[in-house]
């Protein structure tokens, strides 16, 4: 099942005229990312503190459909498509008023925050992100 949150459009997320300002869409989507991984019981505080994991982008593909507006409420779709050895393929939808804005394929990689090297997936994680694992769609982001 796919992860779903909302956020507003701020201000500070706006050019002077209200438009969003595509570079704060994107750590918008990395507190989505963090959210979701919370929300399967592995903050990134813990990661990093007690697994010493870190999650970094290595591909992120973004398609812009139209224009957000200051106030408007952002409703993100977070879907897992694939759970690699170390890697992990996402696709985000963001949508406001019923409309789709703007889409991603995101590949994160799981790393040892000692040797900056990816890692397996420890067991407990892989198969949380697998239990919300989605194929229906048959295209893979990443490649
Ligand atoms: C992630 C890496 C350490 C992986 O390198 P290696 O340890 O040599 O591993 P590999 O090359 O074997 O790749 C490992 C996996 O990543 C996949 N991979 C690696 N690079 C890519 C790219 N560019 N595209 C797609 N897939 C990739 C690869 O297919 C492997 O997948 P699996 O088969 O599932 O294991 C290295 O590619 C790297 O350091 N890249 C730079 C990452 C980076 O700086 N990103 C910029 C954003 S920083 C960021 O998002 C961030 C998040 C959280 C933080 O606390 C800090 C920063």
């Amino acid at each position: 099942m796919a992860f779903r949150t909302t956020r507003p459009l701020r201000f500070g997320d706006c050019d002077p005229s209200g438009i969003a300002y595509f570079p704060s869409y994107l750590n918008i989507l990395v507190g989505v990312l963090e959210d979701y991984f919370s929300s399967i019981g592995f903050s990134w505080r813990k990661l990093i503190d007690d697994r010493r994991i870190g999650v970094p982008t290595v591909r992120l593909d973004l398609t812009f459909i139209k224009p957000g507006l200051q106030g408007d409420n952002l409703e993100f779709l977070l879907a897992v498509r694939g759970v690699g050895r170390s890697s992990l393929d996402l696709e985000h939808q963001v949508s406001a008023n019923g409309q789709v804005l703007w889409t991603a394929k995101h590949r994160v990689v799981a790393t040892s925050l000692d040797t900056h090297k990816s890692l397996e997936w420890p067991d407990d994680i892989r198969a949380a992100l697998t239990s919300h694992l989605e194929t229906t769609d048959a295209h893979h982001p990443a490649t």
